[in-house]
């Protein structure tokens, strides 16, 4: 299979990067599309991958077409390569926020029916973790499914889930590393703050975490009877959990989610 990767920004180079060092594709098999061509040109050396001077010479070449551009540019990219998608039928895999998998059939020709993924990873595929959620049309064969899930299995866990959960779904895990690094950061600026190295802070909130992560998915325990095991009768937990309170730390975070939500929302009314 040729994987075309049409935007090789952020999200694109982590997941290109974490297929490659999973060994999930050959890397001249994954060909590479995007705007400024001498960057292009640079990253597609350093990777490996192959280098398309247009969208237009990558559709001609793949079987797969992921398209990692900024959700507003679907209805200027899909419509130009409309032609050359619909005489080569390749699969068409959508990474964007606030884009519809019917949005894309209509962008690509009511008339058509071709074969459309929508994927939310996240860029800690970078380094073989994200969590992705997959959505197929009707026109996905199960084959087709089991590449996508393949391909974002390789770089972490993928699931299938409800098109209409997929705004609830970047709230708690596309949108949400950076909220993760965000607490990390701020646990070392606490330790900044009473005298701590930041470096050597970050370093160790981030184990951490990462050590609590794995506890919740591996204790099978409610995270609510693990922090109760962490606070000891008077003790220092019970006091930091007291003053994260204090400041409405939960709601703060619920309410993050929710902004999350919104702003999807908000984007795809703008793409309709
Ligand atoms: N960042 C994240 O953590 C996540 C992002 N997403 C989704 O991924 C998509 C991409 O986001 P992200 O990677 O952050 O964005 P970036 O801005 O980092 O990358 C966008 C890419 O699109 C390319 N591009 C712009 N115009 C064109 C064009 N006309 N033809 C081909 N390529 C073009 C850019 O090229 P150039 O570099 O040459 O300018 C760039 O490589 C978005 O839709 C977003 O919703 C989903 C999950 C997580
Ligand atoms: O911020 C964004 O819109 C994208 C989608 C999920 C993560 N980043």
């Amino acid at each position: 299979m040729k994987v075309g990767f049409i935007g090789t920004g952020n999200m694109a180079s982590a997941i290109i990067k974490g297929m490659i060092t999973k060994g999930f594709l050959p890397p001249s098999d994954i060909y590479v599309s995007s705007l400024q061509l001498p960057k292009l040109k640079k990253f597609a050396e350093e990777t490996g991958t192959t280098f398309c001077s247009s969208n237009a010479e990558l559709v001609a070449q793949v079987d797969v077409i992921i398209l990692a551009v900024k959700p507003n540019l679907f209805q200027e990219i899909l419509p130009a390569l409309q032609p050359i998608i619909q005489d080569r039928n390749p699969l068409i895999v959508s990474i964007a926020a606030g884009v519809s998998l019917e949005k894309i059939q209509r962008l690509l020709g009511d008339n058509h029916t071709n074969s459309i993924v929508r994927v939310m990873p996240n860029v800690n595929a970078m380094i073989g973790e994200s969590m992705s959620a997959v959505s197929k049309n009707d026109y996905v064969t199960p084959a087709q499914m089991d590449f996508v899930l393949g391909m974002f299995n390789a770089v972490g866990l993928a699931i299938e889930i409800e098109e209409r959960y997929f705004s609830i779904f970047i709230g708690i895990a596309g949108s949400a590393p950076a909220y993760a690094y965000l607490f990390i950061d701020s646990l070392a600026r606490g330790a900044l703050k009473a005298g701590m190295n930041k470096e050597q802070a970050t370093r160790i909130a981030a184990q951490a975490v990462l050590g609590s992560a794995k506890m919740i998915l591996e204790s099978n325990e409610a995270p609510w009877v693990l922090i109760d095991k962490v606070c000891s009768p008077g003790g220092t937990t019970i006091a930091g959990i007291s003053a994260l309170e204090d400041r409405n730390f939960i709601s703060t975070v619920m309410h993050a989610v929710e902004a999350t939500i919104q702003r999807d929302e908000e984007i795809a009314a703008k793409q309709s």
